[in-house]
């Protein structure tokens, strides 16, 4: 499988490093680097013996089976839908990119259209498997995600120095303020009750070094609570290292013939 990759940042250089160098993703490897910094993603693309492309269409066009966003929003709205016009697969992180509902649509027809497949990762929390079950009947009542980092991990927040609620509301508006923090809770949202009936409580507290996030939901089923306490990834610490693992699980699951959950 030959893939390429937009963006050279945290989750961009973890996949570099776990499949180009570590052979952790059996038939697969990264061929082609599209990024924003030219300096760094030349010296990744050196460095993980990888070919890095200025120009977007040349990097459509070096043969890729499957393309991953590892960068942000705006470039997932940017690229998402040309590269499934190029009848390559698509990985998104940037997840957010869905709360849009005309792009989301979008990118649902286009995928249909050209018979290729998007994946939305996990990420950093869990649960959606439960989301899922819970709605078959649509008996799911209410989804709520409780997220409590450092304030130096969220970027309007870093003066705060007590436990402080910074935001309270739905999930639709917490990614329009929060989109490097925000994913979690649209990806939440796709596998529960849409952007505008799941909740979100974000907290900055000095206390904290992890990333936490709280899964709450009710329905005919029982109850849901699940907390994840993510470690940060080393160079940024808005971004779980558990957000990381979830794409490379994603594609190291994704032509299993046998499929848990
Ligand atoms: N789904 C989830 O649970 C999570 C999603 N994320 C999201 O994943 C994405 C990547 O995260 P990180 O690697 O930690 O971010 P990062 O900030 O470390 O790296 C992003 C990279 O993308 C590059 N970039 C930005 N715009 C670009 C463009 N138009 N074209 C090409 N490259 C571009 C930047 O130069 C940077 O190198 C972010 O949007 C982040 O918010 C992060 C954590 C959890
Ligand atoms: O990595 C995390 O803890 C969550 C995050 O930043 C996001 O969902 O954007």
């Amino acid at each position: 499988m030959r893939l390429g990759l937009i963006g050279c940042g945290n989750i961009g250089e973890f996949l570099l490093k776990a499949i180009n160098k570590d052979g952790l993703l059996q038939g697969g490897r990264i061929v082609s680097i599209y990024g924003r910094r030219e300096e760094s993603a030349a010296h990744l693309a050196d460095k993980y013996g990888t070919q890095f492309y200025r120009d977007f269409g040349s990097f459509l066009d070096s043969n890729l089976d499957m393309v991953i966003e590892a960068a942000t929003i705006e470039a997932a709205k940017e690229y998402g839908c040309k590269v499934l016009e190029g009848g390559k697969d698509l990985v998104l992180s940037s997840i957010g990119v869905m709360a849009d509902d005309a792009f989301a649509e979008r990118i649902r027809e286009v995928s249909q259209q050209h018979h290729v497949n998007v994946f939305l990762p996990s990420g950093a929390i869990g649960g959606l498997d439960v989301l899922k079950s819970a709605k078959a009947l649509n008996e799911l009542d209410a989804v709520s995600i409780t997220t409590r980092k450092p304030p130096r991990a969220l970027s309007s927040a870093t003066s705060i120095d007590k436990e402080t609620v910074i935001f309270e509301g739905s999930a639709a508006e917490a990614i329009k303020l929060f989109p490097r923090n925000m994913n979690v809770a649209i990806v939440l949202s796709l596998a529960g009750l849409g952007s505008e009936k799941t909740t979100v409580k974000m907290i900055a507290d000095p206390e904290v070094v992890k990333n936490s996030h709280l899964i709450e939901a009710t329905g005919s089923f029982g109850k849901l609570k699940l907390e994840v306490e993510n470690d940060p990834m080393p160079n940024n610490p808005k971004t779980s290292y558990l957000a990381a693992l979830s794409v490379l699980a994603t594609l190291q699951n994704k032509d299993k013939t046998v499929h848990v959950g």
